[in-house]
């Protein structure tokens, strides 16, 4: 079991709040109402900026050469998906400019700031791990999404969201991050500091969960 799993399990309920959440499943059954998704999608390129801000100061709080590289890949990461939210807003009429005005949601600013929290008054690992739910819980939730392939998606409206996560480059990226938050337990965790970890581990699904429900009760309202 690496540190990922140990995490995993002893957050169980929170972590499947999250990545079973009524929002990915109605993606997954291609029936979420665009509204939720269109909405999800612009809080999340807001997210993305934020997260951007998350994985530099992981390379702040570095001290070796490979942790600043895997902050640095983090950093690719989130740009490169930023890519894909400026593609499919641009087909709603959306322009990176209306993007970028719009306002945080609630759960964007309270997600986005306890993550980058955990990076001032924590350690290195501690903010690792706080990251850990959405790098690796995306990779997981392409996955499942995807259980006849991604050819498969062909005419699935959720298509290129399902495939950048599914897709192998992005599987590539969370199995290097998974890797990197296990050496760096190895290195710096202590078994008394595991509880302590645990609580942020959950508090970031939650977060997460939060953030799919927000989308969700958009389309509600
Ligand atoms: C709410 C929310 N959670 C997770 C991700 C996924 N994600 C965030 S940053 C990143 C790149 C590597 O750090 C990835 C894949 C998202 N887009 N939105």
């Amino acid at each position: 079991m690496d540190i990922f799993d140990r995490l995993k399990a002893a957050a169980t309920d929170d972590w499947n709040s999250y990545v079973d959440h009524a929002f990915v499943r109605q993606m997954g059954a291609g029936t979420l109402p665009q509204s939720a998704f269109q909405t999800y999608l612009v809080q999340d390129y807001l997210f993305l900026i934020q997260f951007a801000r998350a994985w530099a100061l992981a390379a702040y709080k570095s001290r070796t050469p490979a942790d600043i590289r895997a902050a640095q890949a983090g950093l690719a990461a989130i740009l490169d998906e930023t890519d894909l939210h400026v593609r499919l807003c641009a087909r709603w009429g959306l322009s990176q400019e209306d993007i970028e005005s719009a306002p945080e949601h609630q759960a964007t600013v309270a997600y986005t700031r306890y993550v980058l929290d955990c990076g001032a008054a924590g350690d290195l690992l501690e903010l690792h791990v706080a990251l850990a739910p959405c790098v690796i819980g995306y990779a997981e939730i392409g996955n499942n999404l995807t259980p006849n392939g991604i050819a498969a998606l062909a005419d699935h409206p959720y298509r290129e969201w399902i495939g950048e996560y599914a897709g192998e480059v992005y599987q590539g990226v969370a199995a290097a991050a998974r890797k990197h938050l296990d050496e760096l337990a190895a290195r710096s965790m202590t078994e008394q500091r595991f509880d302590e970890l645990v609580a942020v581990f959950a508090k970031a699904s939650r977060l997460e969960a939060e953030f799919w429900q927000m989308g969700l009760d958009s389309a509600q309202a």
